[in-house]
């Protein structure tokens, strides 16, 4: 069955609406205090290929709920009045989070083009995720 509106249509339709930083774009953001970067990807992902350094773990299914601070489930860092930085394995899930939240009224937000991939490639600082006990 054809979809009505395909996952790559999603993706190009969030692209050509948020703010895209490239890995460089990103990494001279890295650790700046009116910046939070937000990991989108599962826990099970960041236990295999590690962390951005002081970034916020949200998994993307949380999200909506996460941001809103009307939600039971709000999390302050979201209410901190920083730049927004979104990124997930590889860009797609990153972009439809931002375009997501950016509709919700979080400002300013943006996503990581290549995601963590392209940001451990480019040898930008990435840690192990510790694990809880
Ligand atoms: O993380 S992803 O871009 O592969 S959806």
């Amino acid at each position: 069955m054809p979809m009505k509106k395909g996952y790559k249509a999603l993706v190009d339709e969030a692209m050509a609406q948020v703010k895209t930083y490239t890995v460089e774009e990103a990494r001279a953001r890295f650790a700046q205090p009116n910046v939070q970067f937000v990991d989108v990807r599962d826990v099970r992902e960041l236990e295999r290929e590690g962390v951005i350094p002081g970034a916020f773990s949200a998994p993307r299914g949380m999200i909506e709920f996460w941001v809103d601070p009307d939600s039971p489930y709000f999390k302050p860092v979201f209410g901190e009045g920083k730049e927004y930085v979104f990124f997930c394995a590889a860009g797609w899930r990153s972009a439809l989070t931002a375009k997501t939240v950016q509709d919700m009224g979080l400002a300013p937000v943006a996503h990581i083009e290549g995601g963590f991939g392209a940001w451990k490639a480019a040898g930008a600082p990435v840690a192990e995720k510790v694990k809880k006990s």
